[in-house]
């Protein structure tokens, strides 16, 4: 037999379409011929197990072979293969998928026939286009009596076939697909390129892979089965593999779903070692173990983009373009998924473990809060879940806590008042002042807490939040009780004179206030809300703010009415008075870390004639 004849297309030459446009990247050929020969192979696994194939299997490989010489690379199969009439219906007929029609076929008698089959769009083929200048096909199909089959086309809509008889006959059933590479594709002549292509896109792949004599793939990847028969050895040995020379994850999710669309994977939680450097694209996707892509947004919540591992969907488009995939409708389905996997598995840790919990706060606390803020729906199901700790080290939901500090947290418009610090060390003096009322201070100094306060404050009802240095600590929570000043109107006026000249600092507002004798003599604060703004000013890289030694703009100078050293500035003459004032204002700058170069200098100088002063 010898046919020639015009390959049925619908648009006048599609090859320049598909060679252009249709991927982008054209190392994917191999993928889509590997995932071919790969299909041939199951389909003849599935129909010897419908005793449709009696004959023997053999060993079932596909193997990938390059002669750089004669410019080849070859893709065999011992799979169902293709008689000249299946060639002309399945390989001619371009976006006639021959899988689908599989799948029609046989989708009453074996379920699972159907995941098996990677090849949906009747395109991937073509794809061979892009890097051959022409190609050829060599099959013999499992059916008895039945000749060799041999395609060629050079790219054009013109193809050849015949059916060779004698030495050109083919030994063994199954699909040899010849590439004769383009000029432009040398650099997949290359066995290292080729081999590199292999390891990307079919290391998982569930047949045998032959390439230069090694099987390159592990056929039966950890996400395929089942968690019951895994230990806890496999997952962290996969994420080795994976991801060499990572720390060991802190957990993982094994997925599992099949309706109502079917998804399989692993995401892993890393361990972060800093916040700033956070990896991406480390979660790869997969359609029925082929490697499709790292880029997985849109079907990955962003704020589990942090996660690792894999994601296998057939249900995934692969060859659509971006806006298609986020307006998809099995991809929310998938994004809502995986948001409620990952949250059903940090309430199954807090529960069982809470002390496991509490340990990896510090790692999984970043995803928890980060995704509260991005998405309402994980918020409603992590409010439970989410921890703070307070300055000693010890970790409260948000109930707990809200249930801890409600005796002596709220004020007297009956708000509950949550005080923080965003560094215990610098800010010690204002903790500690809160910690000697009884008041309970948390940590809040991750990179999100700002926002994640802000958000609290939303959400909560009834509660503010304060920086334990916004305000004297009789203040911070203000109740109807009120300390009687010892001071006379008319003194409280002098004082607040003496100490406006001594400070002489048009930012500094100064106001005198009866504060407990124990209280410092002077204390210097920033109004929350002001420091949220400048907060804000500075994430938002507003320009002209230096980081070190500079004052913000407002501050409040709150000078002790009730302290003797109030009584001792007001007993002092002139000079003396405002010395004494801005020690005790520079004590105050210097509790809060913001005396620095000359003032600090002075007050040094100051403070040894201080000392040595009668
Ligand atoms: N190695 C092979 N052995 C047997 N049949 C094959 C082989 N390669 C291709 N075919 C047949 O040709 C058809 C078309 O292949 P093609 O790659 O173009 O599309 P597909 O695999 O159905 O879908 P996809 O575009 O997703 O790859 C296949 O469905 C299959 O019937």
């Amino acid at each position: 037999m010898q046919e020639k004849g015009s390959i049925s297309i619908h648009t006048e030459n599609i090859f320049p379409i598909i060679k252009k446009f249709l991927y982008s990247d054209h190392e994917i050929f191999l993928r889509e011929l590997v995932s071919n020969a790969v299909d041939a192979t199951q389909k003849l696994k599935s129909l010897a197990q419908l005793g449709e194939f009696k004959g023997e299997l053999g060993e079932l490989k596909v193997r990938v072979t390059v002669d750089k010489e004669a410019r080849k690379i070859t893709i065999s199969d011992r799979g169902i293969g293709m008689t000249a009439e299946e060639i002309k219906k399945y390989i001619n007929q371009i976006a006639f998928s021959g899988a689908t029609e599989f799948v029609e076929q046989y989708k009453e008698k074996d379920a699972a026939t159907k995941d098996q089959i990677i090849g949906q769009f009747g395109l991937g083929f073509y794809s061979a286009f892009m890097v051959a200048k022409e190609v050829e096909i060599w099959s013999k199909s499992y059916k008895e009596d039945t000749l060799t089959a041999h395609w060629t086309c050079d790219g054009s809509t013109e193809f050849t076939l015949d059916e060779p008889t004698g030495e050109h006959e083919k030994a063994e059933r199954g699909t040899d697909v010849v590439l004769h590479v383009a000029e432009d594709s040398d650099e997949f002549l290359e066995e290292a390129r080729l081999k590199s292509i292999l390891s990307k896109y079919c290391k998982f792949l569930p047949i045998p892979i032959e390439f230069e004599g090694e099987v390159i793939n592990q056929t039966a990847p950890i996400w395929t089965k089942q968690p019951s028969e895994l230990t806890d050895e496999d997952y962290t040995k996969f994420y080795q593999e994976l991801y060499p020379f990572s720390e060991p994850p802190l957990f993982w999710i094994h997925l599992n779903v099949d309706y109502p669309f079917n998804l399989t994977g692993i995401l892993y939680f890393p361990k972060i070692k800093d916040e700033l450097q956070l990896q991406r694209n480390k979660i790869q996707l997969y359609s029925r173990q082929v490697f499709i892509t790292d880029e997985v947004k849109d079907v990955v919540p962003e704020f589990l983009m942090l996660l690792h591992g894999v994601i296998d969907s057939p249900d995934i488009p692969l060859n659509v373009s971006r806006s298609f995939l986020q307006a998809d409708a099995a991809v929310k389905k998938i994004n809502t998924y995986i948001t409620k996997k990952v949250a059903d598995k940090l309430a199954e840790l807090f529960r069982k473990d809470r002390e496991g919990y509490e340990q990896k706060w510090s790692d999984i606390g970043l995803f928890v809060k980060y995704g509260m803020l991005s998405d309402d729906k994980f918020y409603d199901r992590a409010k439970d879940i989410v921890l703070v700790q307070d300055t000693a080290g010890k970790y409260y939901t948000l109930n707990e806590y809200q249930e801890h500090i409600q005796a002596n947290q709220k004020d007297k418009n009956d708000q509950t008042v949550i005080l923080y610090t965003t560094d215990p060390e610098a800010q010690h003096g204002y903790v500690q002042a809160a910690l000697d009322r009884g008041y309970s201070v948390l940590k809040l100094n991750a990179v999100l807490d700002p926002h994640f306060i802000g958000q609290l404050e939303q959400k909560l009802e009834k509660v503010t939040f304060k920086r334990v240095d916004a305000d004297t600590v009789g203040k911070l929570i203000e109740k109807d009780e009120t300390t009687e000043s010892v001071l006379s109107d008319d003194d409280k006026t002098k004082l607040t004179e003496v100490y406006k000249a001594a400070i002489n600092n048009e930012h500094m507002q100064v106001q005198v206030e009866a504060l407990s004798p124990q209280d410092a003599p002077v204390i210097v604060t920033v109004p929350e809300f002001m420091r949220r703004m400048k907060d804000m000013q500075r994430v938002g890289g507003g320009g002209g703010m230096q980081m070190f030694g500079s004052l913000p703009d407002s501050y409040t100078v709150s000078v002790n009415a009730n302290h003797p050293v109030a009584q001792r500035v007001l007993a002092q003459e002139g000079e003396a008075g405002q010395k004494l004032a801005k020690q005790a204002f520079d004590l105050a700058l210097l509790s809060q870390g913001m005396l620095k170069g000359e003032a600090l200098t002075a007050f040094v100088k100051r403070s040894a004639d201080l000392l040595t002063a009668e």
